[in-house]
């Protein structure tokens, strides 16, 4: 015989048990939630380390790109043709300097997205891992750390602009690059010259350590332009900004933001404009676009758009920077563009 007869309901223990788990789940909540915060908090990524690390990447990258051009081992290949049918040359310079800055970057930082021109994982033997180091030029600057998620972060890596010129021994037109997006917004840039040794770097609400020239003519223009992916700019430009209108064509998109800009190293066109009318990658642009925003200038598409630099590479709306200058009315001078014609 059953001690007491005691039955019990199966509704009942049902009711019970959800109870049970509802005390436990409000316990436990708060301190769940309270930890995986802590985690995240562990987890974020100081901007200024960041901009250190990309200066250093530039740098380690243009070695190999000053080493490979004065060995004469360029290794010439060919990456296939962009739409309009100019040849995409790869040297051994973009591959070299490409594994260098990559595994410098992806070492000191694993979990971020870094987007490469390039695509190589030979190991780099020997390199040494980054230092950590802020260097006094940077922390003179830039004051305070700024703290952003990692999944944040993109990271837009061109190891070497301007190879077509590269190929020419045309040196003053090759820059390597690295851009730090934060939510697809240019906030890190860095372009280096390996053949001057000189590193231009900025970051929004951070510093930089090159400045905007005096002044700029908006009235009329001068313009700078690619001067191997050109497409019909000549004709656009002059639509835009008449027929007498300075044109300069020259060589890579790092080199064209600086010549908007006051580099120390060596002189440049004084261009007061860039234009750029056919298909041109996130890596190519997105550096320049950072520097020029921090310093309060504008790079856009050709119809005023901002360039969201996560997800993918292209960015098929043209290009049109400025600064210190009224960048809408740029904008509202341009005639309109047919993006197949080009
Ligand atoms: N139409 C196009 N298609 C693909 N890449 C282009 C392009 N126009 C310019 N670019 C790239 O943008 C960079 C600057 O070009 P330009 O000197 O003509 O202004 C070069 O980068 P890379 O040298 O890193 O490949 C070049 O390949
Ligand atoms: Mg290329
Ligand atoms: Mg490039
Ligand atoms: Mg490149």
């Amino acid at each position: 015989m059953a001690p007491m007869g005691i039955r019990l309901s199966p509704l009942g223990v049902a009711v019970f048990c959800l109870l049970g788990v509802g005390i436990i789940y409000h316990l436990y909540s708060g301190v769940l939630s309270g930890r995986i915060a802590a985690f995240r908090q562990r987890e974020t990524v100081d901007l200024r380390e960041l901009l250190a690390l990309s200066v250093e990447a530039a740098v380690l990258g243009g070695r190999e790109v000053k080493r490979v051009r004065e060995d004469n081992a360029l290794e010439e290949k060919s990456k296939g043709e962009t739409k309009e049918g100019a040849k995409e040359k790869l040297t051994l310079g973009d591959l070299s300097s490409h594994r260098n800055m990559y595994q410098l970057i992806k070492t000191a930082f694993p979990s971020l997205q870094v987007n490469s021109e390039e695509h190589d994982n030979t190991r780099v033997e020997d390199l040494p891992a980054w230092d950590r180091r802020i260097p006094e030029e940077i922390a003179q600057v830039v004051g305070r750390s700024q703290e952003v998620l990692p999944e944040s972060i993109t990271v837009w890596i061109d190891p070497l602009d301007a190879t077509q010129e590269y190929t020419e021994n045309l040196r003053k037109y090759v820059t390597t690059m690295v851009c730090v997006a934060v939510n697809g917004a240019p906030v890190i840039g860095v372009i280096h010259k390996p053949f001057t040794g000189y590193t231009a770097w900025a970051m929004v609400d951070g510093g930089s350590n090159v400045k905007p020239r005096d002044s700029y003519n908006e009235k009329s223009p001068r313009v700078i332009v690619s001067r191997s992916h050109a497409g019909k700019v000549k004709g656009f430009v002059e639509a835009a900004f008449g027929n007498n209108t300075v044109i300069f064509p020259a060589g890579g998109a790092g080199y064209k933001v600086l010549a908007l800009l006051n580099p120390t190293d060596e002189k440049y066109e004084e261009a007061d404009v860039y234009l750029h009318i056919t298909y041109v990658k996130k890596w190519d642009i997105c550096a320049g676009n950072a520097i020029l925003r921090a310093l309060g200038g504008h790079m856009t598409t050709l119809k005023g758009e901002e360039i969201n630099y996560t997800g993918s590479e292209a960015n098929n709306g043209g290009l049109l920077a400025s600064i210190h200058m009224d960048h809408k009315a740029l904008v509202l001078r341009l005639p309109a563009r047919d993006a197949e014609k080009n």
